[in-house]
C-alpha cells in the first residue's frame, strides 16, 4: 500500500533508502539541511557529493523544512550520523504525527552517553512512540543499493507488527528485508562492525594477507557477540545479516569508508587527514572510543577494539598492534557466550 514517508538525512544512505522507498511507489520526502543540495535533488535529480553519477527518481522530492517534511507522514526514517542524531530527533519530535512508525538506519552510538539510537529515540519522543520503534541494518552499501544490486537487510523491532509493516514498506525485488525482534543485537552489530572494518583496512594496508583478514572477521565477530550479549543481545543475531553479514561486506568492500580509513592510516596518514579527505561519516572512529568504555563497563575482553583504540588515539604503530594481538595469552576459541549459539 502506498504510504507517506519522510527520510531525515540526505547523505549517501538516506538518499539510497529514499530511492528504494520511491521505487516501491511510496510518496517520499527527503529532508536535508543544505539548500544547495536540496535544490540539486529537486531540480537535477542527483546528489553528486554523496552518490556521484546516479540519477534519482523524479518523484522523490526534498526539502530543508522539518515541519513540511514531517507533515502527514506515516513512517519517519532517521538516517543522520550518530553525532547529530539526538539534536535532529529533538527538532523533529514536535512535528511527528502521533500514529507514525519510527525507524532509524544509523550504525553508531551516541558519543556522550554511549547509548544506542533507539534509546535516544525513546528518551526524546513522546511515550506513545515506544512501541513503534525499529532499526534497519545489515550488509548494504548505498552505492550498490542505488544501482539496484541485490541486497538483504534486517528490520528489527520489539513489536512484530511494526517490523512486518516496515518490512512491507521497504521490500522489493532488489532489496530483500527480513524481520528480527532483537533491536539491541542489531544496533550493536551495526555499530561494532565498523571497528573491525577499520582494523581490516589497516591489516590490508600492512599487507598482512587474506589469512589475517579472515581472522579479523571471525575473531571480530566473537568480540562483537561478546559485548552485544553482555548488553542484552541474543547471540543468534550475530550469525545473521546484522552480524556476520555486515562484517563481511564492510571488511571486504571497496565502498566501505571505515575500511578505507583504516587503509589510509596504515599508509601513514593522520586521523584528522583521513577524516578530512573522506568528506563522509566514518562512524567507526568514535565507536572505537565508545566501545573502549563499554568494554570496561561490561567487563568484556575486546582485544581487536583495544588495539585499534591505541592506534587511533595513542599513537601506537599498527605493526606493533598486530604483533601484540598475535602474542596474546593462549586461549580457547569457544568461550561460554559463544558456546550458547
Ligand atoms: N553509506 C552507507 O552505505 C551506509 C551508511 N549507514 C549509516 O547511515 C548513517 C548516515 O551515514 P551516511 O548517509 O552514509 O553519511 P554521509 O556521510 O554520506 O552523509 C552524512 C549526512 O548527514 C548530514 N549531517 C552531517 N552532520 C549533520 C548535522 N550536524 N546535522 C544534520 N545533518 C548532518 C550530512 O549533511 P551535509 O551534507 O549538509 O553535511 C549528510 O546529509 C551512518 O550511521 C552510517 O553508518 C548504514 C548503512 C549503509
Ligand atoms: O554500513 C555499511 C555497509 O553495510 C557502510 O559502511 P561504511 O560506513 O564503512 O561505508
Amino acid at each position: 500500500m502506498r504510504k507517506q514517508i519522510v527520510v531525515l538525512g540526505a547523505g549517501s544512505w538516506g538518499t539510497a533508502l529514499a530511492t528504494v522507498l520511491t521505487d516501491n511507489g511510496h510518496q517520499v520526502t527527503l529532508w536535508g539541511r543544505r539548500e544547495d543540495l536540496i535544490s540539486e535533488i529537486n531540480e537535477k535529480h542527483t546528489n553528486e557529493k554523496y552518490l556521484p553519477g546516479i540519477k534519482l527518481p523524479e518523484q522523490l522530492t526534498a526539502t530543508t523544512s522539518l515541519s513540511e517534511a514531517l507533515a502527514n507522514k506515516e513512517i519517519v526514517l532517521f538516517v543522520v550520523p550518530s553525532h547529530s542524531f539526538r539534536s535532529i530527533v529533538k527538532q523533529a519530535s514536535a512535528w511527528i504525527e502521533p500514529g507514525a512508525l519510527i525507524i532509524h538506519a544509523v550504525k553508531g552510538f551516541e558519543k556522550r552517553t554511549a547509548k544506542r539510537m533507539s534509546e535516544v529515540l525513546i528518551e526524546e519522543l513522546p511515550e506513545h512512540f515506544q512501541t513503534k520503534i525499529a532499526v534497519l541494518s545489515g550488509p548494504s552499501h548505498a552505492e550498490e543499493v542505488v544501482r539496484k544490486l541485490p541486497t538483504t537487510v534486517v528490520v528489527a523491532s520489539e513489536n512484530q507488527e511494526v517490523a512486518e509493516d516496515l518490512q512491507g514498506a521497504f521490500i522489493n525485488d532488489y532489496f530483500r528485508v527480513y524481520t528480527n525482534s532483537d533491536m539491541v543485537g542489531v544496533e550493536v552489530g551495526g555499530a561494532l562492525k565498523n571497528i573491525i572494518a577499520l582494523a581490516a583496512g589497516l591489516s590490508d594496508g600492512l599487507n598482512c594477507g587474506d589469512n589475517a583478514k579472515a581472522a579479523l572477521v571471525t575473531r571480530g565477530l566473537a568480540e562483537v557477540a561478546r559485548l552485544g550479549t553482555a548488553m542484552g543481545a541474543k547471540p543468534i543475531t550475530y550469525v545473521g545479516l546484522a552480524g556476520v553479514g555486515d562484517l563481511v561486506v564492510t571488511c571486504t568492500s571497496k565502498h566501505s569508508r571505515n575500511w578505507r580509513a583504516g587503509y589510509m592510516i596504515s599508509q601513514g596518514k593522520t586521523l584528522s587527514e583521513v577524516l578530512e579527505t573522506m568528506g563522509m561519516v566514518v562512524e567507526g572512529v568514535e565507536t572505537t572510543r565508545t566501545v573502549y568504555q563499554l568494554a570496561m563497563r561490561y567487563q568484556v575482553e575486546m582485544p581487536i577494539s583495544e588495539q585499534l583504540h591505541a592506534v587511533l588515539f595513542a599513537d601506537k604503530s599498527p605493526a606493533k598492534a598486530v604483533e601484540d594481538l598475535m602474542r596474546r595469552g593462549r586461549t580457547s576459541e569457544w568461550e561460554e557466550i559463544i558456546r550458547s549459539w
